[in-house]
């Protein structure tokens, strides 16, 4: 049973309770590029009591650079060190857990986060924001020549997602191995992966179809799922251990989706705190057929935390 959390004692307690608050970002800390109300001097509270601030955001479409960029002109205090974003994990995730060979590429799916993550990886990619890609032109199996090097296809959001793109990915992940090319067409010889599988997201004015909705095409045509690498997956949380120290006992999760969020920060035994200012509704708390996934804690909004005393 989720705790309601309503007085200044029970914000209070969380304050002492954790030394950790790793935040997730779209629905919690703003909407787009509209900062939802209290965000600032909440982090701000939270720095002033010495406590370690992280974001953890499953969205792909900027790197950790420029998602800094993006704090910055909202005024927003964070540093490079504190956003981990699932662009960031992917590109770790082909480098160091798979360890794809330095002769091989990537099909991206994706803009230019994740291209700017791949790169200061030393990971090879074509496709992404490439133009030739980015065409609402028929796409031919007769004109393409498909890259023998590509050993992976990696999906993000995508707002410039195009027919041509999802063909050339569908080809990368269904071709014999060509590295053998007698063999039969071997669905494993390359990886699909994505960044991550949010089926929407909440954008400035409202809901937006997210990574999961781009990559679903692909999900269908195959009859193969890739490995989500963001939230609710560990591999967002390995990226931020091999960087911060923090004990999971004293550590929050703060989120807006139940089953990316609230799960992840369950999957690596963190306390969790929901907000009902993104995805998740009251009625899939509380509703006729509530989520399994039930948070530690819920309140309406982070700015709601603006209650305890700063000092
Ligand atoms: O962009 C998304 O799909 C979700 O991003 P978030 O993890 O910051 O909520
Ligand atoms: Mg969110």
């Amino acid at each position: 049973m989720s705790m309601r959390l309503h007085t200044p004692a029970d914000y209070e307690s969380l304050l002492d309770k954790y030394d950790t608050w790793m935040f997730d970002c779209d629905g919690v800390l703003w909407h787009g590029d509209r900062l939802i109300d209290g965000a600032v001097e909440v982090l701000s509270l939270l720095r002033s009591r010495q406590k370690k601030v992280l974001f953890v955001t499953n969205n792909a479409t900027k790197s950790r650079k420029s998602y800094k960029g993006k704090f910055d002109q909202l005024g927003v205090e964070a540093h490079v060190d504190e956003i981990y974003g699932s662009a960031y994990a992917a590109a770790v995730y082909i480098s160091s857990v798979i360890k794809l060979p330095k002769d091989r590429k990537v099909y991206v799916i994706g803009m230019k986060g994740m291209e700017e993550e791949l790169r200061n990886e030393g990971v090879s990619f074509i496709g992404g924001t490439d133009p030739a890609d980015c065409t609402t032109a028929p796409f031919s199996l007769d004109t393409f020549t498909p890259d023998p090097a590509v050993g992976a296809v990696l999906c993000g959001l995508d707002t410039a997602v195009t027919y041509t793109k999802l063909s050339k990915a569908f080809q990368y992940l269904t071709r014999a191995d060509p590295t053998n090319p007698g063999s039969p067409k071997n669905l494993e010889t390359c990886a699909f992966l994505a960044t991550n599988e949010d089926s929407t997201y909440p954008a400035g004015a409202g809901l937006l179809p997210g990574a999961g909705a781009v990559s679903a095409p692909l999900r269908y045509a195959l009859g193969r799922d890739p490995v989500a690498i963001g939230k609710p997956n560990g591999q967002m949380l390995d990226c931020i251990k091999a960087k911060v120290p923090y004990d999971p006992a004293r550590t929050i999760m703060i989120g807006d989706r139940l089953n990316t969020d609230i799960l992840f920060g369950q999957n690596g035994g963190l306390a969790t705190l929901l907000v009902l200012t993104g995805i998740t509704t009251e009625s899939e708390l509380t509703g006729p057929a509530p989520s399994p996934i039930v948070p530690d804690y819920v309140t309406a909004s982070i700015g709601d935390l603006r209650v305890v005393a700063s000092g």
